[in-house]
C-alpha cells in the first residue's frame, strides 16, 4: 500500500491546476447545475453559482441550508464524507474539480479553509505554520522560515508572536489561534481561502481584527466566507448568495441584498422574519 507521502507525489504528477491561459477570468469559480446527496437526503440543489476572484463572497441563509456543504464542495473536502454522491460541474481554471485527472492535493492546497473553531496543531506556533510547506517537501531551514514569518505578517500576528515562535499553538488566545489557522492556511499559498463561520467562536474584539484581516487579504485571495451574522456579511464581503433550503434563492452585489433584494424570501431573512 502507498504510504502517505508517495501518494502526494504521484498525484503531483496529475493535470497542474493553474493554468496560466484561463488565469485572466474574473470568476474563480464557476458552479452549474450543482447538486449533492448525503445518501438519499439532497443537501445542494441544482446550483448556479459564479464566484468573484479576488473578492469576499458571503454565503448566508438559515440553519441547515446547505452553506458548509457548499464551501466544502469548492475544495472537494466534502467528499471525505463517505455517503455524499455529487452531480454537476465546478469549473476552477476552466477544469471542472471533479475531472478524474484534478489532483486533490494539489486542488486542496490552492483552495484552503478555515474552520469555524480555531483548530492549531498541539506543536510550536512555528510548527503549525511550517506544517504545509513541509507535507509539500519544503525542507530547506531559510525557506521555511522566511515562508513562516511572512504567513504570520499577512496574518497581523507576527508582532505579537515573534519572540515566542517556539512555545505552543495552545497557549495562544482564541482569537490568535485563528489567525495562526489563517496564517497556516497561507502557508500553503492558496489562491483561495474559504472560511466557515470563523469568527463565530471569537469575542468581539478578536472578530473585529479577524474582519479587518479579510479585507486586508481580498487584493492577494479570493475569500469565500460562511457566516450567520448578517451585518458581517454586510460589512466585509462584495458579492451575498442567499441559500434556502440547498439553493441559491438570491445571489447579487451585498449592497443590493441587503438594500434591495429581489426575492420576498431573501428580504424576510435579512429582516429577521426567519432563520
Ligand atoms: N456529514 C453529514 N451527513 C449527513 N447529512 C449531513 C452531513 N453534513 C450535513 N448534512 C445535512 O446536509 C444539510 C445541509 O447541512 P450544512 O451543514 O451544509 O448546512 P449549513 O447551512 O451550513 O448549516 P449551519 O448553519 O447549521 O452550519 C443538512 O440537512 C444537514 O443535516
Amino acid at each position: 500500500m502507498a504510504t502517505f507521502e508517495t501518494a502526494v507525489k504521484e498525484n503531483r504528477k496529475k493535470r497542474p491546476i493553474v493554468q496560466p491561459e484561463v488565469d485572466k477570468e474574473e470568476n474563480i469559480f464557476s458552479a452549474k447545475g450543482l447538486n449533492l446527496w448525503y445518501g438519499n437526503d439532497q443537501a445542494l440543489k441544482n446550483i448556479d453559482l459564479d464566484i468573484k476572484k479576488n473578492g469576499v463572497t458571503a454565503i448566508i441563509g438559515p440553519s441547515g441550508c446547505g452553506k458548509s456543504t457548499f464551501l466544502k464542495t469548492l475544495n472537494r473536502m466534502v467528499e471525505l464524507v463517505p455517503i455524499v454522491k455529487i452531480s454537476g460541474s465546478i469549473d476552477y481554471h476552466g477544469v471542472n474539480i471533479f475531472d478524474p485527472s484534478v489532483n486533490l492535493v494539489e486542488l486542496r492546497s490552492s483552495v484552503g479553509m478555515v474552520f469555524q473553531k480555531p483548530n492549531p496543531f498541539p506543536k510550536s506556533i512555528y510548527d503549525n505554520v511550517a506544517f504545509g510547506p513541509r507535507v509539500q517537501g519544503i525542507r530547506k531551514k531559510a525557506q521555511l522560515k522566511e515562508l513562516v514569518e511572512k504567513s504570520l505578517r499577512n496574518a497581523g500576528l507576527w508582532d505579537e508572536v515573534k519572540d515566542r515562535l517556539g512555545e505552543s499553538a495552545l497557549g495562544l488566545s482564541g482569537g490568535q489561534q485563528q489567525r495562526l489557522c489563517i496564517a497556516r492556511c497561507m502557508a500553503v499559498q492558496p489562491e483561495v481561502i474559504l472560511m466557515d463561520e470563523p469568527t463565530s467562536a471569537l469575542d468581539p474584539k478578536s472578530t473585529l481584527k479577524v474582519e479587518e484581516l479579510i479585507q486586508d487579504l481580498k487584493k492577494d485571495y479570493s475569500i469565500v466566507i460562511v457566516t450567520h451574522n448578517m451585518q458581517q456579511a454586510a460589512r466585509i464581503s462584495d458579492k451575498t448568495a442567499f441559500f434556502l433550503n440547498g439553493e441559491v434563492v438570491e445571489y447579487d452585489e451585498t449592497d443590493t441584498i441587503f438594500s434591495n433584494p429581489s426575492d420576498k424570501r431573501t428580504e424576510d431573512y435579512i429582516t429577521g422574519r426567519f432563520g
